[in-house]
């Protein structure tokens, strides 16, 4: 395992790159377009430039990493790699088509992993023709940061590609935990629900985004508030990850909050727009 080709390269992309190039990977940073590539890029080179401020890396080695990272706007670049992980939207369509395309690119040996944070490999793998090399490889934003990655089964994952998968993740400094194929996984089965809960807790007026957000950091001490947090993520794939939980298990409980849908639809996206349950510069 040499090459990683990383596809999308939005906040979990760039940041996927990142750690893969710090642990010494060739990777490829594919998005549609070559200013996607170009925005990753930038967020790479500034997510390393402060830890050379900080004299945790040295300007050498900044550029030895920027080094092994080439940008790609086409899928054929895949013919030359061992593993790719995608990270594009969390759309089912979007990523059956990626995963067809890419079946017919890389070589036989390839593994193909998916950074989705809810949609069911089974159904991701069923699009190729190796359903067996395909497997959830589910990275924590930010990346750079976040230690763990759930690593998902689907139903025909091999097991050698599940030992090199998790062998991979250690060697990028991550811990690796193993994760059965339901909707949601571990992370967002527990994460999502809570953050929804979030939502309807300001669609029903019981308090302020700001009073809801100092109930969790100063009541239950978790870093960033609930919305806030909904905001970081982003309110697109908050949303997709809601419907996910609600389809894959015909539970109303699962239900999306209306907010939420009415943020998604005016394009309030979060940081990354500039603007959802608060608004960014
Ligand atoms: C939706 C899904 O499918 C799954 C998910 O990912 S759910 C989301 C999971 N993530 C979370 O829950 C994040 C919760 N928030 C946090 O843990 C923290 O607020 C945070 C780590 C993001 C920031 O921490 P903080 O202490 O407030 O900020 P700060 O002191 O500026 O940063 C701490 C370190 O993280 C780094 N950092 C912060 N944000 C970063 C980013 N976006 N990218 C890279 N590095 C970052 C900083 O450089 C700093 O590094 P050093 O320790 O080397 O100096
Ligand atoms: N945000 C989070 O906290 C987490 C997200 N995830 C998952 O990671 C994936 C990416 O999320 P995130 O990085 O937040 O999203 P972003 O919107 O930041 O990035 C997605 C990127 O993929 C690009 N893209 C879309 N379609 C394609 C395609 N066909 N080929 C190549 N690139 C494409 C997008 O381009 P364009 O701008 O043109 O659409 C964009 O640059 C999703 O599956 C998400 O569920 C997993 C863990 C945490």
């Amino acid at each position: 395992m040499e090459r990683i080709m990383v596809i999308g390269a939005g906040q979990m992309g760039s940041g996927i790159a990142q750690v893969c190039a710090q642990a010494g990977y060739e990777v490829t940073l594919n998005d549609l377009k070559a200013e996607f590539v170009e925005r990753g890029l930038g967020v790479i080179k500034k997510n390393l430039s402060r830890q050379v401020d900080k004299g945790k890396m040295t300007a050498e080695e900044l550029d030895k990493v920027l080094g092994r990272i080439t940008a790609s706007n086409d899928l054929q670049d895949a013919k030359s790699v061992d593993l790719v992980i995608e990270a594009a939207v969390e759309n089912m369509d979007i990523k059956t088509k990626i995963f067809a395309q890419l079946d017919e690119i890389a070589p036989e040996h390839t593994i193909l992993a998916s950074n989705t944070s809810s949609l069911p490999i089974t159904e991701i793998a069923a699009a190729t023709n190796r359903p067996e090399k395909v497997i959830g490889m589910h990275f924590m934003n930010p990346v750079p940061v976040m230690k763990l990655v759930e690593i998902i089964r689907g139903l025909a994952t091999a097991d050698e590609v599940y030992q090199t998968i998790e062998d991979i993740t250690e060697k990028i400094g991550k811990v690796p935990v193993e994760v059965n194929d339901f909707p949601g996984f571990v992370a967002n089965r527990i994460l999502m629900p809570m953050i929804n809960e979030a939502i309807y807790t300001l669609y029903e007026g019981v308090a302020s985004k700001e009073d809801i957000d100092s109930v969790m950091k100063l009541g239950m001490n978790h870093p960033m508030g609930p919305l806030t947090l909904a905001d970081f993520i982003g309110l697109d794939t908050c949303l997709y990850i809601m419907e996910t939980l609600y389809e894959g298990f015909g539970d109303p409980k699962y239900r999306p909050c209306p907010l939420l849908r009415k943020y998604v639809k005016a394009g309030w996206l979060g940081k990354k727009s500039g603007r959802g349950f608060y608004v960014y510069e």
